[in-house]
């Protein structure tokens, strides 16, 4: 086992985003980068993109990485936990256990306990897309094998891809449902205001300029004059003005309630996929 070696076992939508940020943020060399996927043209194609190293199996990769992520399904958890966790043995009884990080919605570090050997240090991380580009938002719980230097390592690997932070796992559903599915809900409003535009009369290529920098732009806005948000939304809207009666359809359609029903359901299927 290498202490600097990341190896991944899944890469699908995931697990791809993590290694293209990973080596574009330079957190691990791609030849510190070891990955297995069941499919293995999604290997190969990581391989072409950003040269990182094909695994032949699952327990290639847990005897060659001192960190492991796990990125497949949480429906495919099982199976996996069950093909690693006699390679995990013989790795102990060669050394030390390698730091296991999960980051399938709903998967509970207990749930995780139970299906390997007794010690394995466990980080529980929910991730989003927009790791890919560097800018993604994740929230990492530890189980109590866990030591503080692993703890930075992981937090250095999910900071080198955007914001991390360490939350207790109780907060991981709720975390879940708003930052892990957040950049779906996101993507259907820029979408949303781009057809919104178009219906209106714009072209497609200037209603979707325009959707993106008003939405980067409202974000910079927050960001530099740290108000709240409710006092920014009152600058731009005039009374009797234009904004205040596009408003008024969201309001009376529901828009708020809907965002909270939205997070609450995906929230609740976080907690459902680990039961
Ligand atoms: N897609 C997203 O926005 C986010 C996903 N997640 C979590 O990340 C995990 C992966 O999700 P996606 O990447 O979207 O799914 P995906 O389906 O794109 O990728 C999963 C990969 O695992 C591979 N796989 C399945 N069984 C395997 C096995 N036995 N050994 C090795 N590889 C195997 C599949 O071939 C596939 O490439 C899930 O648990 C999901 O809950 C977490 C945060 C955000
Ligand atoms: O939809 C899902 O289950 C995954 C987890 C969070 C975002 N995508």
């Amino acid at each position: 086992m290498s202490a600097g070696v990341i190896g991944f076992i899944g890469a699908g939508n995931m697990g791809s985003a993590l290694i293209g940020g990973i080596v574009k943020a330079r957190c691990a060399g791609p030849e510190n980068i070891i990955v297995y996927d069941v499919i293995r043209e999604k290997s190969l194609d990581l391989r072409n993109r950003y040269n990182v190293t094909i695994a032949e199996s699952l327990s290639e990769v847990v005897i060659r990485a001192g960190t492991v992520v796990l990125a497949v399904k949480p429906q495919n958890m099982s199976e996996v936990l069950d093909e690693i966790s006699t390679t995990l043995k013989n790795v102990y009884e060669s050394g030390a256990y390698p730091l296991m990080i999960s980051i399938a919605a709903g998967i509970s570090l207990g749930y995780l306990e139970e299906r390997l050997p007794e010690g394995v240090p466990l980080i529980r991380v929910m991730p989003n897309t927009p790791a890919l580009v560097l800018k993604g938002a994740s929230a990492l719980a530890r189980n109590a094998h866990v030591r503080d230097h692993q703890m930075e390592w992981a937090l250095k690997i999910f900071q080198s891809v955007g914001f991390a932070c360490e939350v207790e796992e109780k907060l991981m559903d709720a975390v879940t449902g708003l930052s892990g599915s957040g950049p779906a809900y996101v993507l259907l409003f820029l979408e949303a205001l781009t057809d919104a535009g178009v219906f209106t009369g714009l072209p497609r290529p200037l209603a979707r300029e325009l959707v993106l920098h008003t939405v980067a732009g409202t974000v910079a806005l927050v960001q530099e004059t740290n108000k709240h948000f409710a006092d920014l939304k009152d600058m731009v809207t005039s009374p009797g003005g234009t904004t205040i009666h596009g408003l008024r359809v969201l309001e009376c359609a529901g828009f708020r309630g809907n965002i909270f029903d939205a997070v609450m359901a995906a929230a609740r299927r976080s907690k459902e996929l680990g039961t």
